[in-house]
C-alpha cells in the first residue's frame, strides 16, 4: 500500500509518466490486440499527466483531502488495468502496479479521514468542506462522504458513522433537489452523487448506524419514511429486520484513550513546573568541550522524559531521508519478522532501519546520541536508526518500546541485547498540524519540531518497566512527518546508566549525585 506514507504517494503522482511508460512497455502486444480499455486508460492519464500542474498537486497532498482525492483518482482510472486483464496480463506488471494506489489504499484512506474524525473530535460537514481545524483544502463529494460513513460502519464506528451519513443524506438531498435524479454512466462500477438509489443507501445506512448508539426513535422514523417508498429495497428490509432486533452498541471509551486524544488535540503540552524538581527544567549537554553544548529541557521527571535542542542539522536530516529512501521504505509492521506479524491501522507508516555503516549521516548522529544521552548507541548497544515516514492521518497508536512478556518471542529475538532501554526520538520535519507524540502517563505532548529529539528510559532507575512511558504518535492532520527512532539496549549500558544511592531515587537525583561527585561546572548551574 502507499497511503500509509505521504512520501510514497507523492513519488506516484510525480513519477506518474514513467509508471504508464513501464505499463505500456509491458503491454504492447495487448495494445495492438486491440485491447480498447487499455487504450482508453493511456489516454486518460497520458492527458491527466499532461495538464497536472505539479506544484500545485504536491501543495494539496499536506491537506488530508488532497491526499484522499488522488487516491481516489488513481485506484478509479487504474481498474482497468486490474480489472480486465487475465492473471497472466497483469502478472507482468503486478510489481509496477503495487507503486500505484489501489482498492487497500482507498479503504484506508476512509478509515484515516475517520481516526481523523475521532482523535481531533471533527465534523464530517467541515471536513467535506475541505475545512480540518481551520486548515483549508479540497472538498468531498456527497458520493465520498457516503463511502466513508459505510466504512465507519463496517468497522463499528457508529457515532462517527451516524455524523458522516447525516452528512451525506443532506448533501445528496440537496444535489438530486438541484440536478433532478440521476442517469448512470458506467465508472468502473463507482457511484455519482444525485443518485436516489444511494441516497437510500444512505439513510438505511444511517437507520442502522442510530439503532446502534441507542437512538431507536429516529431510526424507526427514517423506516417509516423509505418503507412506502419500495418494500422490495434489500436494504429497507435489513434495516426494518433490525428494528426488531439489534440493540445499543456498548462505546466505552477507556480514560488513557480519552487523555490521549485530548492531548493530541493540544497539540504541546509539558507537566505543571511544581510536579518536578522547580530547581532544574533546563541545562547544557555537553559534547567534550564546553562550547560544544546542547539545550536539553527535561519535560517530566518522573518518568523521565526529556527534549533535546537541535540536534540535528537541515543537511543532515535530508541525507538520513535520502538515504532511507534509497533503502526503500516499507509498510510499518507490529511484531515484524515473527509468525504473528501483522499491519495493521494500529501503525500506518512506512519504515526503513538505516546503519551506520550505510549512511554517514547516520553515524554521526549515533555518536552524537551516545555523547547526549551517556548511554552507548552505537551498534554494539543499540538499534540501528528506524528511519519512519507517516501517511495520511499517520499515526501510532499507545504503546510500549520495551518488549513486555506476552511478547516474549520478540524478546527472545533480542536475548542478547536485553530490552529496550531508552529511545531517542529525534523529528525530521515540522508537522503544521497534528503528528505530536502523546505521553498520557505523563500528561505530556511534544509538538514535531525539525532536529528537536525527546528522550526517554523506558525502564525506572530501579529497574522496573516503566508503564508510565506509554505513548502514541497523534495522527498527521496538515504536512509531512518524519521521524528517527533510535533504541538504546539495556546489555550495553548496563553499567553506562547511572544508578543511585537511594532507592525511588529519580533520574535527576542520580545524576545530581553522579555529577557532583565529578565535576563542580554542573552543579553550579542547577543550584
Ligand atoms: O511518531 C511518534 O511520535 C511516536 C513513534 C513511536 O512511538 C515509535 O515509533 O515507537
Ligand atoms: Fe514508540
Amino acid at each position: 500500500d502507499v497511503f500509509t506514507s505521504v512520501t510514497l504517494i507523492k513519488d506516484m503522482v510525480l513519477k506518474e509518466r514513467e509508471i504508464v511508460d513501464r505499463i505500456q512497455e509491458s503491454t504492447q502486444r495487448l495494445v495492438s490486440n486491440g485491447y480498447s480499455q487499455l487504450t482508453r486508460f493511456y489516454h486518460k492519464r497520458l492527458a491527466t499527466i499532461n495538464s497536472r500542474n505539479f506544484s500545485r498537486e504536491i501543495e494539496r497532498l499536506n491537506h488530508p483531502n488532497g491526499i484522499y482525492l488522488i487516491i481516489k483518482e488513481f485506484f478509479e482510472d487504474y481498474i482497468p488495468l486490474r480489472k480486465y486483464l487475465t492473471d497472466y496480463e497483469s502478472a507482468n506488471i503486478e510489481s509496477i502496479l503495487s507503486e500505484v494506489a489501489g482498492e487497500q489504499d482507498m479503504e484506508g484512506a476512509r478509515e484515516s479521514l475517520i481516526r481523523l474524525q475521532e482523535v481531533y473530535n471533527l465534523q464530517p460537514r467541515e471536513m467535506a468542506k475541505g475545512n480540518y481545524l481551520n486548515y483549508k483544502g479540497p472538498e468531498l463529494s456527497a458520493s465520498d462522504v457516503y463511502l466513508i460513513g459505510k466504512t465507519a460502519f463496517t468497522i463499528e464506528k457508529y457515532p462517527q458513522a451516524v455524523q458522516w451519513l447525516t452528512t451525506a443524506v443532506d448533501l445528496m438531498s440537496k444535489d438530486i433537489a438541484i440536478t433532478g435524479p440521476y442517469v448512470e454512466t458506467p465508472s468502473f462500477g463507482m457511484i455519482s452523487t444525485g443518485n436516489t438509489a444511494f441516497l437510500t443507501d444512505a439513510q438505511t445506512y444511517l437507520g442502522r448506524s442510530l439503532l446502534r448508539v441507542g437512538d431507536q426513535e429516529n431510526a424507526r422514523k427514517l423506516y417509516m419514511s423509505l418503507v412506502t417508498d419500495d418494500i422490495e429495497n434489500k436494504n429497507i428490509q435489513t434495516l426494518g429486520y433490525e428494528l426488531k432486533s439489534v440493540g445499543t452498541v456498548e462505546i466505552g471509551q477507556n480514560q488513557v484513550i480519552t487523555k490521549f486524544y485530548n492531548l493530541c488535540q493540544q497539540q504541546s503540552k509539558t507537566s505543571e513546573p511544581t510536579s518536578m524538581d522547580s530547581r532544574l527544567r533546563c541545562r547544557f549537554a555537553y559534547i567534550l568541550l564546553p562550547y560544544y553544548r546542547f539545550h536539553e529541557e527535561i519535560l517530566s521527571n518522573t518518568p523521565y522524559i526529556s527534549m533535546f535542542y537541535d540536534v540535528i542539522t537541515s543537511t543532515d536530516a535530508e541525507r538520513i531521508k535520502k538515504d532511507s529512501s534509497a533503502i526503500g521504505l516499507t509498510r510499518g509492521k507490529i511484531s515484524p519478522g515473527l509468525l504473528n506479524e501483522t499491519t495493521s491501522s494500529f501503525r500506518t507508516s512506512h519504515v526503513t532501519f538505516l546503519s551506520d555503516e550505510k549512511s554517514e549521516a547516520a553515524a554521526f548522529l549515533s555518536r552524537r546520541i551516545s555523547y547526549l544521552t551517556h548511554l552507548d548507541a552505537s551498534k554494539q548497544a543499540a538499534e540501528p536508526h528506524q528511519v519512519v515516514n507517516y501517511g495520511l492521518g499517520g499515526h501510532y497508536a499507545l504503546h510500549l518500546d520495551v518488549f513486555l512478556e506476552e511478547r516474549a518471542e520478540m524478546k527472545a529475538r533480542f536475548e542478547n541485547y536485553g530490552n529496550r532501554m531508552a529511545t531517542f526520538l529525534i523529528y525530521l520535519t515540522d508537522v503544521e498540524r497534528g503528528g505530536s507524540t502523546a505521553f498520557p502517563g505523563a500528561d505530556l505532548v511534544v509538538s514535531p519540531t525539525k532536529g528537536n529529539a525527546v528522550f526517554w528510559y523506558s525502564f525506572t532507575p530501579d529497574g522496573e518497566i516503566d508503564h508510565l512511558t506509554e505513548h502514541a504518535g497523534c495522527p498527521v492532520v496538515i504536512g509531512e512527518k518524519w521521524i528517527i527512532n533510535k533504541w538504546i539496549w539495556t546489555y550495553g549500558n548496563t553499567f553506562t546508566r547511572r544508578c543511585g544511592l537511594k532507592p525511588n531515587a529519580s533520574q535527576l537525583d542520580i545524576e545530581r549525585e553522579m555529577y557532583s561527585g565529578y565535576t563542580g561546572k554542573h552543579k553550579k548551574q542547577r543550584d
